[in-house]
Order: C-alpha cells, then structure tokens, then sequence
C-alpha cells in the first residue's frame, strides 16, 4: 500500500490545528522531577487519554504505584496504553513517547513563557518547554492517526501506544509495567517492532535515523555538619564546612578536559576499532555546529569525530548542580550546614549501572576521607538505565530510511545519540524486536535548555514522515 496524497493534503489543510494542539500540551507544565507539578503530569495524561479516545483508540490508564520525592509521598502519573487496530494481516507497530518534560522558568533565561508555545513567524520556530522534547513529536503521532481516521484512510499497520509520565525522572515503575504485560493475552502480544520519536538529528540539516542510546547513573552526594546554617563571621574558621568539603569532591571527579577520574571507568569501555571510527568520519556534522547548537565558540576539540565519539561512544561525567548551597541573588554570609551535589555519567558499551556505581562510590568515600574532615558524606545512586544498541540493517531501519528518503529527499545519517531513554532496552530484551528512533526535531533545538524549540516544518514535515514510515513498514516487514 503507498502512501495515499490524502494523507499529506490532510496534514497540511490541518497545519495551525495541529500546532494548536501543540501549544494545549505546552500550556500544561507536566515537569515531572518537581513535586509540586506533579498534578500537571497527571493533567497531561487525562488530556492525552482524551484526545486518543475520541479518534478511536482503545486506552488503558496504567497506575504504576507511588513514589516518595524528598520525604513526599506522591502518586507517579499513569502510563498510558493504548490500542488502536488488531488485524492480524497487518504489523503491530509499537509506539512510544513521553508526556514529561524538564524543568523550565522564566528566570532561567527563557526569552518567553515557557509554558506558552510561541510562534516566531520569521524563523518559523515553534518555542516552548517540550516542543522538541517530547510532546511536538509524541502529538506527531496523534496528527497521523488523526489524518487517517478523520480523513476516511486506512491505516496500513495496527498501533500500540505507550507514553509514560516519569522518562525525564527515571521512568519509575515503566520496566515492571513492561515486563507484566509481555506474553499470550497482554498489552504487548503481537508487537513487531518498536518505534521511539525521541531525540534529534545532528545538526540543522540532515535527518538522521539513531541505532544507538548511552545509558546513565545519576548520583546525589550529601555533605552535612553543623546542626543548622550558620554566620560565617562568627563560626568561619572554626567548623568543618560541608560546602568546601562537597566541592572538593565534586572537583576530583572530572578535569577541565573532560577526563573522568574515577579509576576503572575508561578501562571498561569497548575499545574502538578502526572501522567504527571511519563511519564517524562520514557524518555530516562539524564543530560550527557544536558551536552554533550550544550558542559559542566552546567546542573541547576541533576534530568533528573527536566531537561526535565523545557523545556517542565515549562515557561523559557532567555536574549538574548544588542543591542547599545559597544561590539567591545579594551576598549573604551563610555557611549552609547541609549541601547536595548532583552529577550524572552517561554510559556507553560497556558500562553500565551495575559495574560503574561501586567504582564511584568507592572513589567518593576514599577521597572524602583524604579530607580529613568532620563532616558526613552519603551518596546515593538516584537512578540508572544501561546503553542499548541496535541492528540498523533490519527492516525496521529500512522503512524508516525509505520514509526519510521520501520526505526529505535526502538519506539520513545513522547515528548514536548521546542521552538516554531507558525504555529503549527494556523493549528490546523484553518484547525481543527491533527498536527504532526516528526522530522528529533539529540539533538546535534545546531540548532540556532555556528557549527550547521546534521548527514549525520538523513537526509538519516530522509528522508526514511518522506516517510515511508506518506505509514502509507495512511493504518492507519480513
Ligand atoms: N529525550 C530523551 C531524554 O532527554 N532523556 C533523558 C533521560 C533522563 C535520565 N535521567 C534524567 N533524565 C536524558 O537526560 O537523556
Ligand atoms: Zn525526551
Ligand atoms: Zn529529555
């Protein structure tokens, strides 16, 4: 079955109602790693539960239990599984996307509301927290089904639905929901492949097609002392400070270089081969576009593979922040009397949650030790996923380079992308088929950053290929 032109023309007659969609799903701060939003996550679940009932699919609202966030006992937000579609002639596509999003204020630096999609109609970027990430792409697949279903067409493959609430926070409680709904009779019964539309392409140009995911451990290291903030005039000198002590030890875990220096992590990373660093080589990336993607000239190489196997084949050890330290504006002269660092490591084969945690705790404890100091450390690992890797010559790839070719009149890189979506690797060992990320946005989007955005043709353009590539799964599957 081609893919019929009414499927294009209804996308683009629909155009400012599909980007309305955008802006309701916007305008709902659903930032799932702040207590207080989680009733928007839980909002934003109802609003998509609403929106795939009335074009037909069968939903089920999945409670996966609770969760205790700094001493609150909050209720996590549904997953959301949906079936639309059950003719056994026809491949059961598997979708998955998230509702979440990062944290963003306005304070932040964002040059508009957050919350508010904001149409630039000189650029044609679309700005708003989850434009790129996840929501334009995640409503891509609402604007496809709707296509087909008000536009009288039929689908040529059967859709699953998955979309959680909690991947920006560790998606917490999504593998167990996985693992409890594969066999005869469950949700997932049936699933061919798996298709994720969450991640980027490399630049602003070419589309890409990713095969690969690094994973990630995230850490928060507790530094605690006296018994309450003290003057710095009346006890500076004579009290260990635990924020001396943290950042000590937040400065041993990483050089200016980038270099991780907690012992054994590089000694487990698969080494490179000469044929894998080739195929660096010949993407179509370069450091200008490091430099325009981050907005200056602070790329750390001047060689694009460099670059590129630093994301995508190298671990990365990044400081995220001090929690309980003073950051308001003005100059108060507190000494905090408890501080929290967060860092993450971003995983590549073969490390993964299990080998790397000991390694940093260990170095952690050692080194607070040389400090000789009266203080408490704790650390904690907050949540980890490991790396995940595909086959890119399946015929789920295939489809998806097809539909690129068709749509964009170009053929897409292969890539590995540098962040981490856990679910990726619980789909793939636990429904044992192909998955596939197909993204949706630019390099330059600013997904997780200040004045994150998506370009009004990647969500018209990226919806159009979302369907394309349902048309070449149905003629390529085996
Ligand atoms: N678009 C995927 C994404 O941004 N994933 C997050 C997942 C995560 C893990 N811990 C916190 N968030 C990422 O940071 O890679
Ligand atoms: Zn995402
Ligand atoms: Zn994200």
């Amino acid at each position: 079955m081609s893919v019929p032109q009414a499927f294009y023309d209804y996308i683009d007659s629909h155009e400012s109602q599909f980007i309305q969609r955008l802006a309701d799903a916007v305008a709902i701060p659903s930032v799932s790693a702040d207590a207080e939003h989680r009733k928007d996550v839980i909002a934003m679940g109802k609003y998509l539960q609403k929106q795939l009932q009335d074009l037909g699919v069968e939903v089920r609202m999945a409670d996966v239990g609770r969760q205790v966030v700094d001493g609150q006992d909050l209720p996590l937000p549904p997953v959301i599984l949906g079936k639309f579609g059950s003719d056994p002639k026809k491949k059961t596509v598997q979708l998955y996307a998230h509702y979440d999003v990062q944290p963003a204020l306005l304070s932040d630096g964002w040059n508009t509301d957050p919350f508010k999609l904001t149409h630039d109609g000189q650029t044609g970027r679309l700005y708003g927290r989850g434009a790129s990430d996840d929501k334009g792409p995640l409503l891509g697949w609402l604007n496809v089904l709707e296509a087909h279903v008000k536009g009288g067409l039929e689908l040529p493959v059967n859709l699953r639905f998955c979309f959680e609430g909690m991947e920006e926070s560790g998606s917490e409680g999504l593998d167990e929901l996985i693992e409890s709904e594969v066999g005869p009779g469950k949700f997932f019964e049936g699933v061919d492949c798996v298709c994720i539309s969450d991640n980027y392409w490399l630049n602003d140009r070419t589309p890409c097609i990713t095969y690969g995911l690094r994973g990630i451990t995230y850490y928060k290291l507790t530094v605690s002392g006296p018994g309450r903030d003290l003057h710095s005039g009346v006890f500076g000198n004579m009290v260990h400070e635990p924020l001396v002590d943290l950042v000590h030890l937040m400065a041993k875990l990483i050089s200016p270089q980038g270099e991780i220096l907690v012992p054994g992590i590089a000694e487990l990373v698969a080494p490179l081969t000469e044929e894998e660093r080739k195929r660096y080589d010949k993407l179509d990336y370069s450091v200008q576009d490091v430099e325009s993607a981050v907005g200056a000239a602070v790329a750390r190489s001047d060689d694009k593979s460099e670059l590129l196997m630093g994301r995508m084949r190298y671990p990365s050890l990044s400081l995220h922040g001090i929690e309980g330290a003073f950051s308001a504006p003005g100059a108060k002269t507190v000494i905090p009397a408890c501080v929290h660092g967060k860092f993450s490591l971003r995983l590549v084969p073969n490390l993964t949650p299990e080998n790397v945690d000991g390694l940093v705790i260990k170095y952690l404890k050692d080194e607070f030790a040389k400090l000789d100091s009266k203080n408490t450390l704790n650390v904690e690992s907050l949540h980890g996923g490991k790396p995940w890797i595909a086959d890119p010559n399946h015929w789920n790839y295939v489809a998806a380079i097809k539909a690129t070719e068709t749509i964009y009149k170009v053929s897409p890189d292969l890539t590995r992308e540098g962040g981490s979506i856990p679910v990726t690797l619980t789909f793939a060992e636990t429904l044992g088929v192909n998955v596939l990320l197909l993204p949706m946005g630019r390099g330059d989007d600013g997904a997780h950053s200040t004045n994150e955005k998506l370009d009004k043709s990647n969500y018209i353009q990226g919806t159009k290929l979302l369907g394309t590539y349902l048309y070449e799964v149905a003629a390529n599957a085996t």
